[in-house]
């Protein structure tokens, strides 16, 4: 007997079908990817310029203050808790998991963060590294783009329908990938054997296909609506 998720974890509607990123829900959100956007710029500023030592430690003790009258709020730590509390600020769990995602959520900034959408059977996304993501001398980091294909493949397994965890990455890294440049992945259903998705991925860099990654994916028993 299948258990039945309950409808707060439906991911459903999760997916856009648009290159387009889609609007934020309400105020909240849209103030949320505001505030994230500025902190990606504040993170790269500090990355890649020559800063004096006194102006470092004045916006330190600005952001300290900024980050304790935040944590003076309720705390609702994570997706799940989130979406339990169910409230028209914080919406449902699709639009929670939308911008709160590390890779894709436009909430987050430690995301870069990476739009996805699904047309004709594929996944498809577009992301723009900054220089926070630097591995190599002016090159996109290898365990970025490993996480950007885990959630492109992620993503794109639900196209089966039935979610699942990654049990395996396999990355092959072609050419370096350069930063500050829009970068396009896609994947696709390679193969559903039991409960194993077999993924296919692609990164591109305009014309060059810079890496290239199969994953497999695996539907947990009882609960195929589990989040991912
Ligand atoms: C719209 C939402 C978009 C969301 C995108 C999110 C993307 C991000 C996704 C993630 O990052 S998930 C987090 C990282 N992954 C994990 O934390 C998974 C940790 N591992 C596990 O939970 C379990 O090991 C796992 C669920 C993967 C498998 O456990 P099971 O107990 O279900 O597997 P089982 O041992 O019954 O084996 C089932 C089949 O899978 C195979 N298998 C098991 N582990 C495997 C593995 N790791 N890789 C490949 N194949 C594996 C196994 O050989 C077998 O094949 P056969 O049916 O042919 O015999």
């Amino acid at each position: 007997m299948q258990k039945t998720p309950s409808i707060a974890y439906n991911l459903s509607g999760w997916m856009d079908t648009s290159p387009e990123v889609r609007p934020a829900v309400n105020d909240n959100w849209q103030s949320r990817r505001e505030l994230a956007a500025a902190l990606r710029r504040l993170n790269t500023a500090v990355l890649t310029r020559d800063v004096p030592t006194e102006l470092l430690q004045s916006v330190t003790a600005t952001m300290q203050a900024e980050a304790a009258r935040i944590e003076a709020n309720e705390v609702v730590p994570g997706t799940k808790a989130q979406a339990e509390r169910n409230s028209t600020q914080h919406g449902q769990l699709p639009d929670i998991f939308y911008e709160i995602n590390p890779a894709s959520g436009q909430s987050n900034a430690i995301a870069p963060p990476m739009h996805i959408w699904q047309t004709d059977g594929r996944v498809h996304a577009c992301v723009t590294p900054s220089w926070s993501y630097e591995g190599p001398f002016e090159h996109l980091h290898g365990g970025i783009i490993a996480l950007l294909f885990d959630q492109v493949l992620g993503a794109g397994q639900r196209i089966t329908g039935v979610a699942g965890r990654t049990g395996t990455l396999e990355i092959r890294f072609h050419h370096p990938t350069l930063l500050n440049k829009t970068l396009h992945l896609v994947a696709k259903v390679d193969r559903v054997v039991g409960r194993k998705k077999f993924m296919v991925g692609e990164l591109w860099a305009d014309d060059v296909r810079t890496a290239s990654c199969k994953g497999v994916f695996i539907s947990e028993r009882n609960w195929p609506d589990a989040i991912a």
